[in-house]
């Protein structure tokens, strides 16, 4: 089998405008097939601000009322993306953006509200490989935002590190999928300020552990629940560190085990 690497890079990447050239220069690369996921959720918030619309999260999920929903389309599937495949056309990698409603690739449904209502969120139903599947095999490099759609013309704001790994899910039956969760620091941390903490391996019992003893919060708990779900459904491989884990096999990263 073939593998596929999917890439997930977060806000702190995307922020910075050297340390996302030369990712995307590394990235550019790597063998294909490859498929790249961005977040962006920090320059969302900065832009809603500026356009005095309130940012409002809960649990590392954004509310996403209409105003938000203008922005981060805007954001991720406009600036963001296509400068992103910009770049990468520049290093010679044939790139194409997408958001879940391009080709009707990812199919999600409003979340459903209970105690909270998160607006215009989806959660993903529905990943539809065929075409993207044609565009691996020309060595043409698909690259998602974090929009997908609900098949009834509404666009949904989607967690990027969702998207990647209902992707690498997708795609588990036809390829060996390996899905890295790239962000600024080396790895799941013991404690979260020391960089030389990394836990290398991580299975649910040791999870759980994490989550009693308060060692993992904000942002790391949606992703930690990203990981294993993707684990459980076949993806063979599941990583979490620095962009540098993707090209030194020296370096300490964190691996989710079964
Ligand atoms: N134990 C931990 N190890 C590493 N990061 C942690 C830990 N606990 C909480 N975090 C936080 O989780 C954040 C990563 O989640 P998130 O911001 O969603 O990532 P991304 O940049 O990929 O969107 C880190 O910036 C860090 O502050
Ligand atoms: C529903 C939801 O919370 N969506 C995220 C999508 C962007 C994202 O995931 O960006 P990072 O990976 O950079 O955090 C948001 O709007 O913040």
């Amino acid at each position: 089998m073939t593998t596929l690497k999917v890439i997930k890079i977060g806000g702190n990447i995307i922020d910075d405008a050297n340390a996302l050239g030369q990712f995307l220069n590394g990235f550019a690369s790597l063998k294909a097939p490859k498929i790249l996921v961005h977040g962006g959720g920090k320059l969302a918030s900065k832009l809603a601000e500026q356009m005095r619309v309130a940012v409002n999260m809960i649990g590392g999920r954004r509310i996403t009322d209409q105003a938000t929903l203008d922005i981060i389309t805007m954001v991720y599937a406009g600036k963001i993306n296509k400068n992103i495949v910009a770049k990468l056309q520049a290093q010679h990698c044939n790139a194409m953006g997408f958001t879940g409603a391009d080709g009707n690739t990812i199919v999600s449904e409003k979340r459903a509200v209970n105690t909270i209502d998160y607006g215009f969120a989806g959660d993903v139903k529905k990943v539809n490989t065929a075409l993207l599947e044609v565009l691996l095999k020309t060595n043409t490099t698909p690259v998602f935002c974090a929009i997908t759609h609900d098949e009834n013309g509404q666009l949904l704001n989607t967690n990027a590190d969702t998207i990647a790994s209902e992707l690498a899910i997708g795609f588990a039956s036809k390829y060996k999928t390996e899905l890295y969760y790239c962000f600024e620091k080396n790895g799941v941390l013991l404690d979260v300020n020391n960089e030389d903490s990394v836990i290398e391996n991580i299975d649910v019992k040791t999870y759980q552990n994490l989550i009693d003893t308060d060692c993992i919060s904000e942002g790391m708990l949606p992703k930690l629940n990203n990981c294993f779900h993707a684990i459980k459904h076949k993806v063979n491989k599941v990583c979490i560190g620095k962009t540098d884990m993707l090209f030194n096999t020296q370096i300490k990263y964190t691996t989710i085990q079964k």
